[in-house]
């Protein structure tokens, strides 16, 4: 359902080219929850980055329920990853304002329908998460697995096929973080959606039906062995 195709990614700053991913390959079917590691500067976050349709690569394709997506108008792929992505960020990116069931149903609303309907939906997957009882509560007065949990639910309000995090757990302790990632395992255990994130830590692999590694922008068999 996911395929990646040579893809490679060049950024140029002035006259200063970073190849931050080198010709690239791989699929990923529907329901695999896959872990992409890497150390610092590997190019994950740029891996995940074409994947969830906020960059472009600078060659290669990119293939997401059978559409080329790279080739895509700015426009379709911004309705693309409305509809059918859920993105869950390091540092929860809710809105500080808005209580947790308003970040939930947020997507919803934008892409339109009865607000009876978001709600009711943004309700479910709070229970879903374990924060049926903080359904009123806004961000600061939530922990911060509990805001990763509702970003989560928040990521999964319009029923996407794929779910990209990256670095989910990066600012949580250790307790708080299995959590988050229990959670996603459970996710797509139950309701069978893919998840792809993104982890420095190789031990995060248990949580994962599958790895990638990444070194220097490119794919590897192995982890780079630590040290
Ligand atoms: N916008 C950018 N402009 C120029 N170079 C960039 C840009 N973003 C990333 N890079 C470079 O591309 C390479 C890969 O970066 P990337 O952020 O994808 O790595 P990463 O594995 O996610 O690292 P980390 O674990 O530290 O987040 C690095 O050398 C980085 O400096």
């Amino acid at each position: 359902m996911i395929r990646v195709e040579n893809v490679s990614k060049i950024y140029t700053l002035g006259t200063v080219k970073v190849t931050a991913l080198r010709d690239v390959s791989f699929a990923v079917d529907d329901g695999e929850m896959v872990c992409i590691s890497g150390r610092s500067g590997s190019g994950k976050s740029t891996l995940l980055r074409q994947l969830s349709l906020i960059d472009k690569p600078t060659a290669g394709r990119v293939i997401f329920d059978g559409l080329d997506v790279v080739s895509l108008s700015e426009s379709r792929r911004s309705a693309l990853r409305l509809d059918r992505l859920g993105y869950v960020f390091q540092e929860y990116a809710l809105i500080p304002e808005l209580t947790a069931e308003e970040n939930v149903f947020l997507p919803a609303m934008m892409r339109g329908g009865r607000s009876r309907d978001y709600h009711a939906r943004a309700r479910s997957l709070l229970e879903l998460v374990g924060l049926d009882a903080r359904v009123a509560h806004r961000p600061k007065e939530l922990s911060g697995g509990e805001q990763q949990r509702v970003a989560i639910a928040r990521a999964l309000v319009n029923e996407p096929s794929a779910i990209y995090a990256d670095e989910p757990t990066a600012n949580l302790d250790s307790f708080s973080g299995q959590e988050v990632m229990q959670t996603l395992t459970r996710l797509n255990a139950e309701l069978g959606v893919t998840i792809l994130f993104v982890s420095h830590d190789p031990d995060d692999g248990q949580y994962a039906s599958r790895m990638i590694h990444l070194r220097d922008g490119e794919l590897v068999d192995e982890p780079e062995p630590a040290g």
